[in-house]
């Protein structure tokens, strides 16, 4: 594995574990445990959730498990690289960025159509269900955008830094239909590359409005999405779940470079795409992960613009339950005077609001 070793964040973090190794063998013993090569053969049973209920200090441990190899702080490394989590965090109105090793999130796969959602409040992680999950079944987070198309989730992260192809069922489904949609996801994967750097820049340029932002890709984007939904509404082989999956890959740049495009526009060419398909791009985005905050910012941003415009009564009524839906399962069921209140602050989450 290619590793870079001029990450300062991930330096700190190993200079930080490596001390903690060295004074506290079970810590060392417990962080050996995780994965460190791409293959983890090494894998590990999941922990019983016993834990929960009794003394937690040793539930990853039974006396079989002996950890053999010497203090190595390559395979430190290794290990943080395949495990650490990295982001920006709000403690308050200070932003903070994180690099940080958590144990027990470690062991949890991904998949593409996750289960469970990772949050982070102050420097601790909290895992949630992101849908109704039946005993027994795997607990999976997403190691990558869940709204890329298949083509970039698969040659991203997934096959160079954590080195696997998914196989989870909507990479199937996708996969399955590559032959049909390999035009159209040549040019979305072109367009998707250069939105994603353009909305990347402008988030990165705090509230400046972004430097180039052409409403044509926008809507060389959005045919890209018409196509694809024409293709899979008229394919009787396919769930409505699956459906939306599909489309779900070929959302993000569209409604990341929409946005910014809107934004440099003071929104005024915003309107002319509020329309049924605004509806099938929020439902496609709650198919892979239902109750996402950035999804529920974005429809209530949708919402915002609709509900200024006469002819779009319809339209925003539409919205707004698929707002309210989001919301609950983001927040849990809350009385509508509070969702309504949720609904106004997660307009927060979008950096250009
Ligand atoms: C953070 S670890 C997850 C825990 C790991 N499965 C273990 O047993 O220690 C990441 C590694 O798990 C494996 N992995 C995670 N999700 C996977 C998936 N959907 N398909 C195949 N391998 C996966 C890959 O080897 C990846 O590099």
């Amino acid at each position: 594995m290619a590793i870079s070793y001029d990450d300062p964040h991930r330096i700190r973090l190993l200079s930080k574990l490596v001390t903690m190794a060295a004074k506290d063998p079970l810590f060392l013993r417990k962080m050996h445990s995780l994965a460190h090569t791409q293959s983890s053969q090494h894998r590990l049973e999941v922990p019983s959730m016993d834990f929960l209920t009794s003394d937690s200090s040793d539930y990853m441990y039974s006396e079989e498990v002996v950890d053999p190899e010497p203090f190595d702080p390559a395979r430190i490394m290794d290990i943080i690289m395949l495990n650490s989590f990295e982001g920006e965090y709000k403690t308050g109105k200070e932003e903070s960025r994180l690099c940080a090793l958590y144990l027990l999130p470690s062991l949890i796969n991904h998949s593409c159509h996750r289960n469970a959602s990772r949050l982070i409040v102050g420097g601790a992680m909290i895992i949630h269900a992101a849908t109704d999950i039946r005993k027994g079944e795997e607990i999976t987070i997403t190691y990558v955008s869940t709204v890329a198309p298949l083509q970039r989730r698969q040659k991203s992260s997934l096959s160079m830094k954590f080195g696997f192809t998914c196989k989870c069922k909507r990479c199937r489904v996708e996969e399955s239909l590559q032959n049909s949609l390999r035009d159209v996801s040549e040019l979305y994967c072109d367009l998707h590359d250069k939105a994603a750097d353009e909305v990347h820049m402008a988030m990165c340029s705090q509230r400046s409005p972004p430097p180039e932002s052409s409403f044509t890709t926008v809507l060389q984007l959005r045919n890209v999405f018409d196509t694809v939904c024409e293709k899979v509404f008229a394919d009787k082989g396919l769930s409505e779940l699956e459906k939306r999956w599909v489309l779900a890959g070929y959302s993000s740049a569209y409604l990341g470079k929409w946005l910014v495009s809107g934004y440099a526009s003071h929104f005024s060419n915003v309107p002319v795409l509020l329309d049924q398909k605004v509806v099938e791009v929020v439902k496609a985005l709650r198919a892979t992960v239902p109750g996402l905050v950035h999804t529920l910012s974005l429809t209530t941003f949708i919402l915002g613009i609709t509900q200024r415009l006469e002819s779009k009564e319809e339209l925003a009524k539409e919205v707004f339950m698929l707002g309210m839906a989001e919301c609950a399962g983001a927040y849990g069921n809350q009385k509508s005077d509070v969702m309504l209140k949720l609904m106004e602050k997660s307009t927060e989450v979008i950096p250009f609001f």
